[in-house]
């Protein structure tokens, strides 16, 4: 069985609770609060800054020419691309995109961020790939889920983020992470597969947590 498709079971039970989440569901029927999408997208905004920059670190992993070409286009189309359908919510919001990039973090966004940025510096190219795969693969099923609501990705406002999310493109990029991931742990012992199911479950756990915290907009607790 290719460690995916062990992935894949595995994570069934938090991939329920996401899809059940009142903010997925709110995306996809449009009834979302605003106010809620947009703390979700100033955060996820912060949240993207750190996880391009673990592309940059698999660029230095990376053993071949091709992974490293991969990663560079990975990293600019996160910076250009997927950021920039945050940059276009930050106008209809009438902010200036600096403001985003000038929030402060939340703790659940912390802790995802740096979870994943210290496995990254100092795991293997394999325990990076492990943590990010969730967010790809996560955002692409779920993308492509609401797309299946007739009209969602039509909607007047969440509609440019369905289709972001719904797209072949998306889509592509998710599937490479899951090929490479099957590559790199190809005959590897079980211990160290293992070792890397338990960090694709915690960043699996914590885009859950991503979006709960989201809903609930939920800042430090000792914050008045
Ligand atoms: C928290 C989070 N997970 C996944 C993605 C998809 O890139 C995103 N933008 N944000």
């Amino acid at each position: 069985m290719k460690f995916s498709e062990r992935l894949y079971k595995e994570l069934q039970p938090i991939w329920r609770k996401n899809h059940a989440h009142p903010f997925v569901q709110g995306i996809g029927d449009g009834t979302l609060d605003q106010e809620k999408f947009r703390f979700f997208m100033i955060q996820d905004y912060l949240y993207l800054i750190d996880y391009a920059k673990l592309f940059a670190l698999g660029v230095m992993k990376a053993e071949d020419l091709e992974t490293m070409g991969k990663f560079a286009r990975l990293l600019d189309s996160t910076l250009n691309e997927e950021m920039s359908l945050h940059r276009q919510y930050a106008k209809k919001f009438g902010v200036n995109e600096d403001e985003f990039e000038q929030a402060k973090p939340s703790p659940t966004t912390l802790a995802y961020s740096h979870y994943m940025l210290h496995v990254g510096q100092n795991g293997t190219l394999a325990d990076l790939v492990a943590a990010i795969l969730p967010c790809m693969w996560s955002y692409s099923e779920i993308g492509k889920e609401l797309n299946q609501i007739p009209g969602a990705s039509e909607h007047e406002f969440y509609g440019e983020w369905i289709q972001m999310y719904s797209s072949k493109e998306f889509e592509e990029l998710a599937d490479w992470c899951i090929d490479l991931l099957d590559q790199l742990t190809e005959g590897k012992p079980e211990s160290e597969i293992a070792k890397l199911e338990e960090i694709f479950l915690n960043t699996t756990r914590f885009e859950y947590m991503f979006w709960d915290m989201s809903f609930n907009q939920a800042m430090w607790p000792t914050d008045e």
